[in-house]
């Protein structure tokens, strides 16, 4: 699974985006250690607080399914530049990738950032901070 074939399966996960509010879907597709990609999209809600960003749904797919490893992370919306993940996006992919995890954000004319979560989220809270 290369990086144009990820961000097709987010193009494909973002047809499912549930945006009866926003009119804005988002799609995002991960690639676990173990080579297995999920899928997810965008899930809003009438008490709107209760949305579930596309990259968040894809993330608690792996995690769900056993998953927990996640190499790389895809996300595509119809933005003008890149797609630009909200910060509790940032925190749950902090959780689940390592620092240098790869983060393509992209958008529907091609328009693609590959970054890290570790520059996207630098000085992340994380597990370190309170075990011992
Ligand atoms: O990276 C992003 C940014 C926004 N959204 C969603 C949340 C909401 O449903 C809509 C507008 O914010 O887009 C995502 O899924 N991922
Ligand atoms: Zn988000």
């Amino acid at each position: 699974m290369n990086d144009k074939e990820l961000i097709q399966k987010a193009i494909e996960a973002r047809n499912n985006a549930y945006v009866p509010y926003s009119h804005f879907p988002v799609g995002a597709a991960v690639l676990t250690e173990n080579k297995e990609v999920y899928i997810g999209c965008n899930i809003e809600n009438a008490s709107f607080g209760l949305t579930n960003c596309a990259e968040r749904t894809a993330v608690f797919k792996a995690v769900s399914e056993g998953s927990s490893n996640i190499t790389a992370v895809a996300v595509v919306a119809d933005t003008d530049g890149p797609v630009s993940p909200c910060g509790a996006c940032r925190q749950v992919l902090s959780e689940f990738l390592p620092p240098n995890g790869k983060v393509i954000l992209t958008n529907l004319k091609g328009d693609t950032e590959t970054t890290t979560i570790n520059e996207l989220l630098p000085g992340a809270f994380g597990a370190e901070d309170f075990y011992e």
